[in-house]
């Protein structure tokens, strides 16, 4: 999966590439709670910024061990979803790759970002999450692929969102509409 356009977002947009991984044992997955940065006091999966001239993948995998100290392979990343991220008065669009991957390998250790811990998959604490991945996490757990937008004004509100299908961006997933004031 490459970094890329999609068509909910302007074509010349400045777009900042991460990762996030969502590691599963048997019906667990592996969350961290961010101790610094973008998203600190939430749990969420691994993942950060791409390094220039880094392919996608391989950041995933780095992110996965210095976030947490598992060992993943890079053909065992599958690639879950690319989300888009737009804020309000921001001229910055994030683009989220999301990997899943249940081949582990090592020792979960806490690392000075994250403060990992499992879950049940069906049970993980959605009110200290981003509010998106209330939105799209039933889609993760059905195991479909997706593309996904969405704009929020700040970090909790979400205005709107469109989610479609991976490969045929014209099946809508879910949708919300932004309010229209009168
Ligand atoms: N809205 C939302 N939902 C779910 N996940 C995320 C968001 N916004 C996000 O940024 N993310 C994810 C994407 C990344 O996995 C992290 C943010 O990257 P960050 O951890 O800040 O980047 P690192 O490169 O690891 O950070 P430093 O090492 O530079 O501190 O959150
Ligand atoms: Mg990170
Ligand atoms: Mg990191």
């Amino acid at each position: 999966m490459t970094a890329g356009q999609c068509i909910d977002i302007p074509v010349n947009a400045k777009i900042k590439v991460f990762t996030l991984a969502l590691l599963n044992k048997d019906d667990e997955i592996l969350l961290g709670l961010k101790k610094r940065g973008l998203g600190e006091g939430l749990w969420n999966g691994f993942g950060g910024k791409v390094d220039p001239g880094e392919e996608i993948v391989d950041a995933a995998v780095r992110e996965v061990k210095e976030e947490c100290g598992l060992t993943v392979l890079p053909t065992d990343m599958e690639n879950l979803a690319v989300i888009h991220f737009e804020f309000v008065d921001d001229p910055v669009i994030l683009e989220v790759h999301v990997f899943k991957c249940s081949k582990l390998a090592g020792v979960v250790e806490e690392s000075d970002e994250m403060s990992p811990k499992w879950f049940p998959r069906d049970n993980v604490p959605h009110s200290q999450m981003w509010p998106d991945d209330e939105v799209w996490y039933p889609l993760y757990l059905s195991g479909t692929k997706f593309r996904a937008y969405f704009l929020f004004q700040g970090y909790k509100t979400i205005l709107s969102y469109i989610i479609r299908d991976f490969y045929d961006h014209t099946v809508i997933l879910k949708e919300k509409k932004k309010d229209v004031i009168i």
